[in-house]
């Protein structure tokens, strides 16, 4: 069945697929006045009873988008012939394409084709090109067998053949349509490649929807009232959502703007300027790792005189010189997932991918499992392993003897780069390379941020907006176990009902306080 959406190394685009272009212009010129719309029809048991998560409307639904085209609803459906039939009817008169995502395999419970036919009232046949395509990959035209399902279509089925974007070449298999109903594969790699190939079929040509995303530090019920003048005076040009979030560390609200006037567009986030206040934007990055490198360095190689700048400068050279003395396989990054560590998993990933650009394995980090974690530090752990895509060394107990594990668990590692301050317990004699004590395991000690203060640590994070630990922002300032850490009494305050709150690790003034929640 994969072998079958597979590129073909010979074939040339054929007239199939230009006819089929023809008519999809053809269809937008009479539709010239009402936007085009997709409705999708998602086909499968597997996903109605959670055994599998539909990744393919997502998928489609963000490439419609990119294409101009609105996709007006999404439905998903059993494995049932009346079920697809009724659905692929009603959406078929409702909407300019229907796309519909899985059920043509060669099995009893793969029903589309039959539905597609039952819907438009027409007989299936065995389509004498997809015969032969069949005929190709299974080596028998044999109309009896389970094989040839694949070519039972629709009297009035199309093919269209796909061209590969990178290659040029044409998909050996075409994907079939009835009337404007197009059936795609439900294996999400096949669907994707299908899709990809074929998508001018669904271009919208010069409809390109502009957007704009502001994040801001109130919550949503406080700014009701504006969005909703704000929507008064734009919807005429402008779609306004409002997406709230409550476990997110720098806004409270995601608005996104849309609009295919740029000028109606840019008014409109003006007007939310300054309704609710320059000073409730948040300046956030969503995606602070895209360009980690360039942003870090582009700090560092400016002649600024902020005393933060110099600080990650003189981090940066102790990374580089790390990495300069020892093999990446001989470096580990100790991340427990406190706030120290963070700063240096991040200052470690930007060195490390401007270093070696080609360095394409992971970034080995280490985590010493001790006492009762916290399960809000341990699922952040899992969340930087991912993103940083590490490769996470656990180990479990104290640790001196957990270095020692280490030690015969992966002999090649001769070096922990550490989140160690000088102002944290025994560390103010520290140097930025420093061997364990004698009694210790051996390893180097290499601490980057070792002249950082608490300040500049939440500057930092909170200035490339990185994810970090959600027990900060419940009053936690430093990290220990559940049973020894507290939220930070000097970051309490109380309601007007006596109840007690505390505010964000960053708001602590007094950084000789940092751990007063630890006992
Ligand atoms: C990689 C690494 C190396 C360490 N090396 C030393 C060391 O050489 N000497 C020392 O006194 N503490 C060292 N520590 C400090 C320990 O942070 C910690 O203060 C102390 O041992 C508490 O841990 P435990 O209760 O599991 O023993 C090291 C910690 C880590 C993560
Ligand atoms: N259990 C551990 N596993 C791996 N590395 C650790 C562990 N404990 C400490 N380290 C390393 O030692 C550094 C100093 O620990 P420390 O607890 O002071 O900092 P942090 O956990 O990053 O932040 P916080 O002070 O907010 O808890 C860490 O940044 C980390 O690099
Ligand atoms: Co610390
Ligand atoms: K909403
Ligand atoms: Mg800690």
């Amino acid at each position: 069945m994969q072998s079958l959406f597979q590129i073909s190394r010979h074939c040339r685009r054929v007239d199939t697929v230009g006819k089929h272009l023809v008519m999809a212009a053809n269809n937008v010129v009479t539709n010239s006045k009402t936007e085009p719309t997709v409705g999708m029809i998602i086909i499968g048991d597997e996903i109605l009873k959670g055994q599998v998560k539909d990744s393919n409307s997502h998928y489609l639904c963000k490439r419609l988008y990119r294409l101009g085209v609105r996709v007006k609803k999404i439905s998903v459906v059993t494995d049932d012939l009346d079920e697809i039939a009724n659905e692929v009817k009603e959406f078929s008169a409702k909407y300019t394409h229907v796309i519909t995502s899985g059920g043509i395999g060669p099995t009893h419970d793969d029903l589309t084709f039959e539905g597609v036919a039952r819907a438009f009232e027409e007989p299936t046949y065995h389509h004498p090109e997809l015969v032969k395509l069949c005929g190709k990959f299974f080596g028998t035209t044999d109309v009896t067998s389970p094989k040839l399902k694949l070519a039972l279509v629709p009297k009035s089925a199309k093919t269209n053949y796909g061209i590969n974007k990178q290659t040029g070449e044409q998909l050996i298999y075409p994907l079939v349509s009835v009337r404007n109903v197009y059936v795609f594969p439900g294996v999400p790699p096949l669907l994707e490649r299908a899709f990809d190939s074929l998508d001018e079929l669904f271009l919208n040509p010069g409809t390109i929807f502009h957007t704009k995303v502001v994040y801001i530090a109130k919550d949503e019920v406080s700014i009701t009232p504006i969005l909703n003048q704000v929507n008064d005076r734009f919807k005429k040009d402008v779609i306004l959502g409002s997406y709230p979030d409550f476990y997110n560390s720098y806004y409270k609200v995601k608005l996104t703007l849309e609009s295919q006037n740029m000028e109606k567009l840019s008014e409109a986030r003006q007007y939310i300027e300054d309704h609710i206040g320059k000073e409730q934007l948040v300046d956030y990055d969503p995606h602070p790792l895209e360009d980690a490198s360039e942003r870090i360095y582009r700090t560092i190689e400016g002649s600024g005189t902020d005393p933060l700048d110099i600080k990650i400068k003189s981090a940066i050279r102790t990374i580089e010189e790390c990495i300069e003395k020892y093999k990446l396989s001989e470096v580990c990054v100790g991340f427990n997932g406190g706030k120290d560590c963070t700063v240096l998993l991040h200052l470690c990933y930007a060195v490390i991918k401007k270093k070696y650009p080609e360095f394409n394995d992971k970034i080995q980090s280490l985590y010493i499992r001790r006492g009762l974690p916290f399960p809000e530090l341990e699922q952040f752990i899992e969340k930087g392993v991912k993103t940083y895509n590490l490769d996470s060394i656990s180990l479990l107990g104290r640790i001196r003897d957990s270095l020692g594990e280490l030690k015969t668990s992966h002999p090649h590692i001769k070096a922990v780069l550490m989140g160690t301050r000088a102002t944290d317990p025994y560390s103010e004699h520290l140097k930025s390379f420093s061997m364990t004590d004698a009694d210790w395991p051996q390893f180097m000690r290499v601490s980057p941020i070792l002249d950082w203060s608490y300040s500049d640590v939440w500057t930092f994070l909170r200035r490339f907006s990185l994810p970090y630990c959600i027990l900060y922002d419940r009053g936690y300032t430093s990290l220990g176990s559940m049973e020894n850490t507290h939220p930070n009494p000097k970051l309490a305050w109380r309601d007007e009902k006596g109840i007690t709150h505390y505010k964000p690790a960053y708001l602590l003034e007094d950084w000789h306080t940092e751990r007063d929640g630890r006992n």
